[in-house]
């Protein structure tokens, strides 16, 4: 699968450079960052998936994470949040269609065409890195934020095989129960529920989806995060691994906010932790 490196940065010893490739999955264009350690590899991936209004960017610059990277020798993969471009639907609010794709796979009109972020994580990202980077493909993990939060989960959960660690920063962890879940779950997947469950992580933790795979899931939250009791609820995955005594080490912080200075003060924490899974 061919790779275009639109930017390459030294950094910490190793680069981060900026791609494009083409994705068979959302039939677009697709824009990642990878960070790769310096030295030969293979080495193992963390997958960071972003949130809300989020890029490739976001994560590359504000999250501080590749220095811990270097030092653990992990590549770190940041992609996009949604198929882009003028011919891809769209809607004006900041919660819906570009930058907004719930790492789902619409089966509506008119997001069904492009809006497949799912397959595109799961099949097309890890395909292309595998082709063009120093990776090793049979050692991933991952992570995200917010929206790219409720991604990480739902993946994880979905794939497990795929996956040797999970965690997530301040995840939406049941979007068929919070307002953006449920604005974004009725436009992709219709305003029929009955699909709905499927991509909820709480709602497949219930279900023992991938239970006994993950030793333990690590979730940061922040007390003072503006989202917390609307949108998050991370009392509700923390109900569900309780029911089939899955592990979760749920930290909840006083004084950190839904920014990524938060990411900031966490993130080489969670990359410990995934160091520890894919070694
Ligand atoms: N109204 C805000 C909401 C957008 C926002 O807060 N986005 C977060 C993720 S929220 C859940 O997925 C984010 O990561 N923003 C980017 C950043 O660099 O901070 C708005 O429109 O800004």
């Amino acid at each position: 699968m061919t790779v275009e490196t639109l930017e390459s940065h030294r950094c910490f010893g190793g680069t981060v450079s900026i791609c494009r490739h083409q994705s068979a999955a959302t039939g677009t264009p697709m824009r990642f960052s990878i960070f790769v350690p310096e030295g030969k590899g293979p080495f193992p991936t963390v997958t960071f998936l972003a949130g809300l209004t989020c890029t490739e960017e976001n994560f590359t610059v504000k999250a501080g994470a590749y220095g811990k990277a270097a030092e653990l020798g992990l590549a770190i993969i940041a992609p996009d949040t949604s198929p882009r471009g003028s011919g891809v639907a769209d809607d004006p609010a900041y919660d819906l269609g570009q930058g907004a794709g719930f790492y789902i796979d619409a089966t509506e009109k008119p997001w069904a065409p492009h809006f497949a972020m799912e397959s595109y994580i799961a099949r097309d990202l890890p395909a292309a890195v595998r082709d063009n980077f120093p990776v090793d493909g049979k050692r991933q993990s991952i992570t995200g934020h917010s929206m790219g939060g409720h991604g990480a989960l739902t993946l994880a959960l979905k794939y497990p095989d795929h996956y040797h660690s999970v965690s997530a920063f301040a995840p939406i962890v049941s979007p068929t129960r919070c307002p953006w879940g449920e604005k974004a779950f009725t436009a992709y997947l219709g305003a029929d529920r009955s699909s709905w469950a499927a991509h909820d992580a709480s709602a497949l933790m219930m279900s023992g989806s991938a239970v006994g795979h993950f030793d333990d899931i690590l979730i940061d939250q922040g007390l003072d995060d503006s989202f917390l009791e609307k949108e998050l609820k991370p009392e509700l995955f923390e109900d569900a691994c309780a029911t089939h005594r899955q592990k979760l080490t749920l930290r909840r912080h006083a004084g950190y906010d839904h920014s990524y200075y938060f990411i900031q003060s966490f993130i080489g924490e969670h990359l410990e932790f995934h160091a520890r899974h894919l070694a």
